[in-house]
């Protein structure tokens, strides 16, 4: 579904340039979830942007459901660091703007999203306003802003990094079984390691900066109902967190196909 070909990508300020990504290679199938770790400032976001088609390589190709990536495309969905909701707008409002911007009429509007928040947990939440929300339900409005136009990938950018262990936990489970029904193919960064071994079925660990592919780890368990409380997953964890603390890999462009 995803194919990330040579990827390199450089900001260019005034004050000189940014290598933030180089020789980026991997894949993700159809279906799958991928987490993305690495140290801070190794272009993780970055590669998520250029996954949506909010910035262009340098160098190299990205691929997504066959076609080359070169603008935004309509059937990704991205939801972002701070969860990009409009202070002024009310719940309703804000989960029904992807559905504003392409004309949905009020009755499909209706149709598509009162099933979707009921399912998220935010039924009788709709007229509240994003102040009068908690963490974990301002990040459910994200999602379901996110999946009302059933986009076939989702890209998320440190979704649950400001919630509390329990809502963190409980939103994970919620992102699976949506992934689960809905067969999307998700690629997420984050910071914590449990987070990436629970929910990435492919894990690709980046170099400090620029960000380099280190290593591309398949962990099949993940998603899996109890999975956090086996032996295996702490096992992951642990490989996941010595693999981030050790040298950069071999090469020097140092890209790993996945
Ligand atoms: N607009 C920009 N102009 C110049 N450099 C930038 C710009 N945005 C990011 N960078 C640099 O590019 C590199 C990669 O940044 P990016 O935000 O992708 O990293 P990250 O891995 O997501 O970081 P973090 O984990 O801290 O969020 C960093 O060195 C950053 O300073």
């Amino acid at each position: 579904m995803i194919r990330v070909i040579d990827v390199d990508y450089i900001y260019q300020n005034p004050s000189g340039a940014v290598t933030a990504l180089e020789g980026i290679n991997f894949s993700v199938a159809e279906g799958q979830t991928c987490a993305l770790i690495g140290p801070s400032g190794c272009g993780k976001t970055t590669l998520l942007y250029l996954l949506a088609g909010l910035l262009t390589p340098l160098r190299g190709e990205i691929w997504v459901g066959g076609e080359r990536v070169c603008r935004p495309r309509r059937q990704t969905a991205v939801i972002l660091q701070d969860y990009g909701l409009l202070p002024w707008k009310t719940v309703w409002e804000n989960a029904a703007l992807g559905l504003n911007l392409r004309r949905y009429s009020r009755r499909r509007q209706v149709e598509k999203l009162s099933p979707l928040l009921a399912a998220l947990g935010l039924k009788g939440l709709e007229k509240r306003y994003p102040s009068q929300l908690s963490g974990g339900q301002k990040q459910r409005v994200a999602i379901a802003r996110a999946l009302s136009l059933d986009p076939d990938v989702l890209l998320m950018d440190e979704p649950f990094s400001a919630l509390d262990a329990l809502t963190r936990e409980g939103l994970q489970q919620t992102l699976i079984e949506i992934q689960n029904q809905r067969r999307l193919t998700t690629v997420l960064v984050t910071h914590n390691i449990e987070e990436a071994v629970f929910l990435g079925q492919k894990i690709i660990i980046f170099t400090e900066a620029p960000g380099r592919v280190k290593a591309v780890l398949d962990n099949p368990g993940a998603g899996g109902k109890d999975y956090r409380f086996t032996a295996e997953f702490h096992q992951f964890c642990s490989q996941v967190r010595r693999m981030l603390g050790s040298s950069p890999g071999p090469g020097k462009r140092g890209g790993a196909e996945g």
